[in-house]
């Protein structure tokens, strides 16, 4: 299963303006995110990534402007998230973490599903261990396939791999750009080789006022993703990023 949603819109951020505790984040903030396409989010800490992803979500309401989807339906119900936490109940086995969210809907929970996105995952072996019983890696891969399972077309990931080791962190490259193709799916990062195995379309964020500037890098193999680690394309392309994040 490539992709597990129909049409996944774009996302539009059209003069977002934001102030928390009389600070302002955003000033007139643009920027589109492109339609099932993986974009990635680059930018110094405390810059408002993470800000940005909790008003896409609608877990936080702006003060001016506002984000919307190129479909010009609501984004409201279309938007799945997936963080560095892995957030899985320690209490609950694998499967029943995958389905939390038929649980707390009140729905009839669908195993069948859970259990093809756990082989998918290559976890169908662990469906009933419990979280504590897994490694950093696994219990990623059960937060993708719970991400997964409520079917959404846009995926916000807050630096999910960040805590994991590099070789299992370029393993979840893999799974993800296979299992969130299709998907409108906006990743942070701070790690440029990440940014550029993983793009679709790259965006720094910065300034003062904070500003999404679009960044093309001479890379390899187009829309293909995630892009070989030795590619010595992507490598210097991974330099380019570092010397950009430095300047900043
Ligand atoms: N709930 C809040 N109340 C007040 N200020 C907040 C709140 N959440 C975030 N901020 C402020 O908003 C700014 C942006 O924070 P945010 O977490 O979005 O940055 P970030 O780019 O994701 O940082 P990092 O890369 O370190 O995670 C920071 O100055 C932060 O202190």
């Amino acid at each position: 299963m490539a992709s597990v949603v129909g049409h996944a819109p774009a996302v539009m951020v059209r003069g977002l303006g934001l102030s928390m505790d009389g600070q302002c984040i955003f000033d007139n903030l643009d920027g589109t995110f492109p339609a099932a396409r993986l974009t990635v989010l680059l930018g110094g800490s405390g810059i408002g990534k993470t800000t940005l992803l909790r008003l896409v979500a609608g877990l936080i309401v702006p003060d001016t402007g506002g984000i919307s989807a190129g479909d010009g339906l609501p984004l409201s119900g279309r938007v799945g998230w997936m963080g560095q936490n892995d957030m899985l109940l320690p209490w609950a086995r694998v499967d029943d973490n995958v389905m939390l969210g038929s649980r707390l809907r009140g729905e009839p929970p669908d195993r069948a599903r859970a259990h093809d996105l756990l082989d998918q995952v290559g976890l169908s072996a662990s469906r009933t261990a419990l979280p504590s019983a897994l490694s950093g890696g696994m219990r990623q891969r059960v937060a993708l396939a719970r991400v997964l399972y409520e079917n959404r077309p846009v995926v916000l990931m807050d630096e999910p791999f960040s805590a994991l080791d590099s070789l299992t962190r370029l393993r979840m490259h893999e799974l993800a750009a296979r299992m969130l193709s299709g998907c409108t799916t906006i990743l942070i990062t701070h790690d440029p080789l990440e940014a550029c195995r993983m793009a679709q379309a790259l965006f720094m964020m910065g300034g003062a006022p904070v500003r999404l500037s679009p960044l093309s890098l001479p890379l390899s193999g187009g829309m293909d993703i995630p892009r070989a680690v030795d590619d010595p394309v992507l490598l210097s392309a991974q330099a380019d990023l570092w010397r950009r994040m430095l300047a900043s």
